[in-house]
């Protein structure tokens, strides 16, 4: 059983322009899973909905957001109260701003806060080292990290947390290669003893590197899930065309952009979200959005996908 699911998500905004009230879907149908020992990376461009599924899943949506679908932790819906008792307990984020920090309150005590297993204080100073963070560090307040301090700070809170899930939103932009290739490493060692690990990130080469499987977004949903093995040569086993776009784009391969871009959550297509920049698009795919399906070991929401 995966410990975490999320089945149909969909995210929804009221906003009003004026005295009009309009609702705009930014996640619409999102569907992926969560094994204990995996790392699934998700990679999608931006503003495709990411840290909109990490806020979901740990109950932290802004108020005038509301949802639909089923996110079960471990067998069980996910419901608010439970939200609020498993967060940064078995659920842990390392959230993508640095201001989720606690501005009035030491970072040294903030990450011992979070220690679950052994003397506080002294699991606070071996992660602290481990990120390179000098032990005066410790007696700091937020507004004196430098970004990337505060970045390694929110990483040490997550690895001291003993979560079964970790979810990490962008953890690593900004930080010195060293430290990336410690996180990283920290993240794989995490789940090789048995938390599952949701990494969001726009690096997919770090993610092929250590992920076990891909979860590919495009305008607030998903497009594909793939086992890591898949990304390779020209992405003859990628199976959808967004995902396939976006392994060409990459430098080490032929790096070639499409053209056009996302459609922003007020102008959203009727059928397949991806149809007005793919070149396989049919009139079915402008009318029907296609429903998540298996494909040879992967999940694709496209129907000419083969
Ligand atoms: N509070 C909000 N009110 C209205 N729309 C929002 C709100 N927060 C996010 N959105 C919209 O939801 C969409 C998804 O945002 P999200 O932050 O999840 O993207 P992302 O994939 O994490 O992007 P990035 O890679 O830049 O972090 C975007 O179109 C964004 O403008
Ligand atoms: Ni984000």
């Amino acid at each position: 059983m995966p410990i975490l699911e999320v089945e149909n998500l969909s995210v929804s905004f009221k906003q009003y322009t004026g005295l009009k009230q309009k609702t705009h879907k930014v996640i619409s149908s999102l569907n992926v899973t969560l094994e204990a020992g995996e790392i699934l990376a998700v990679v999608g461009a931006s503003g495709s909905g990411k840290s909109l599924l990490a806020h979901a899943i740990l109950g932290i949506l802004p108020r005038n957001a509301s949802i639909s679908g089923v996110i079960k932790y471990a067998g069980e819906e996910l419901t608010p109260d439970r939200q609020t008792v498993l967060r940064g307990k078995e659920i842990a984020l390392v959230p993508q701003s640095v201001n989720f920090l606690d501005p009035l309150m030491r970072v040294g005590s903030q990450v011992r806060t979070s220690v679950k297993n052994g003397n506080a204080v002294s699991v606070q100073r071996e992660v602290f080292e481990r990120y390179h963070l000098r032990q005066e560090v410790e007696k700091m307040y937020p507004f004196q990290l430098s970004g990337g301090m505060a970045r390694r700070t929110l990483l040490s809170t997550a690895m001291v947390s003993g979560a079964k899930v970790i979810i990490a939103d962008e953890p690593t932009p900004g930080l010195d290669p060293d430290v990336i290739k410690e996180a990283l490493n920290n993240f794989r060692e995490v789940a090789d003893n048995g938390c599952a690990v949701m990494l969001i990130t726009h690096d997919i080469e770090s993610a092929l590197n250590i992920a076990d499987k891909i979860a590919v977004f495009y305008a607030g949903t998903t497009v594909e899930v793939a086992p890591v093995e898949n990304f390779k040569g020209h992405g003859e086993e990628i199976r959808h065309p967004y995902s396939k776009a976006l392994w060409r784009a990459l430098p080490q391969n032929d790096f070639i952009p499409i053209p056009g871009s996302q459609p922003h959550p007020s102008s959203l297509p009727a059928g397949c979200l991806f149809a007005p920049r793919c070149v396989m698009a049919t009139t079915e795919c402008r009318q029907v959005q296609p429903e998540m399906r298996k494909l040879r070991g992967g999940m694709v929401r496209c129907i000419h996908a083969t």
